[in-house]
């Protein structure tokens, strides 16, 4: 299958220590690749240069064969790259199908600025911010304001919001973070099932390995920088390199089959 990301040789340092170093990955259409390790592995470093936050020194990042490296986040969006935070970005004080028809509107470029946002905020995305509302299951919340909404609602509606910008790729951070178990298992569940639908490539960082072995198709284990497994989530549990860099953790009492 075609990756829809390929990046090659990935590399950044921050004053000469080695944040990301040689990382080579791809995701294809239709695929969740889960992007693990500890704390400080390199992980935010490597989403931050696939959206453009921060420039590479050295590789390159191709988007269904464009190349993206050092181009700026705004022209990596448009190029088909979505991004979910692990502190939801929603606008709170607007209601729920306001804040995906704003996204809307950016993507068909129709924000001209505070002023004409707010004295023209276009209806034309009203049903197609309706029917994305439906995929994610938040079309009953519709009209309410976005600070009524309990935290797992906040987080589809982001993913609502990342929808609607049209990616090819979909950068998740921790989207789980803060969620009840449940919450969580729902969420990823419905990524998987819209990545398939949309053949959307979905490349999510996760602390919460239950998530990650429950729910990736692959998973890449990043250590200081380096990637030092990658495989099938039954391949990555079995690898040795793996269990050591999690040792002490618990991580893999937890999720064993
Ligand atoms: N702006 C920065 N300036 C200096 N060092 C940085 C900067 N950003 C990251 N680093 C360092 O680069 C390394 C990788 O950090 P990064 O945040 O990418 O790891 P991470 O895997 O996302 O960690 P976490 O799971 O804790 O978020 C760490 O050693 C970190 O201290």
């Amino acid at each position: 299958m075609k990756p829809i990301l390929q990046a090659e040789g990935l590399r950044k340092s921050y004053q000469g220590v080695k944040a990301v170093a040689d990382v080579s990955l791809t995701v294809s259409a239709g695929e969740l690749v889960a992007l693990i390790g500890p704390n400080g592995a390199g992980k935010s470093t490597c989403f931050n240069m696939l959206s453009g936050q921060i420039r590479p020194d050295g590789g390159r990042i191709l988007i269904a064969g464009t190349e993206t490296t050092g181009l700026q986040p705004s022209d990596i969006f448009r190029l088909g790259v979505g991004r979910t935070f692990q502190v939801a970005q929603t606008c709170l004080s607007m209601t729920v199908r306001e804040n995906v028809q704003l996204a809307l509107q950016s993507r068909h470029g129709g924000l001209r600025g505070v002023r004409t946002l707010l004295s023209r905020f276009d209806r034309r995305f009203a049903a197609e911010a309706d029917a994305l509302l439906d995929l994610i299951g938040l079309a009953p919340q519709a009209n309410r304001p976005c600070h009524e909404l309990p935290y797992g609602d906040i987080k589809r509606l982001e993913l609502a919001i990342a929808l609607a910008g049209a990616p090819r790729l979909l950068l998740m951070d921790e989207p789980a973070a803060g969620m009840g178990s449940e919450e969580r298992a729902g969420l990823m569940r419905l990524t998987a099932a819209i990545a398939r639908e949309r053949q959307l490539a979905v490349l999510f960082t996760e602390h919460d390995m239950d998530i990650v072995f429950s729910h990736a198709d692959r998973i890449i284990v990043l250590s200081r920088g380096t990637i030092i497994a990658q495989g099938s989530p039954s391949d990555v549990r079995a690898h040795p390199g793996v269990q050591a860099v999690y040792l002490g953790t618990g991580i893999f009492a937890i999720g064993d089959p």
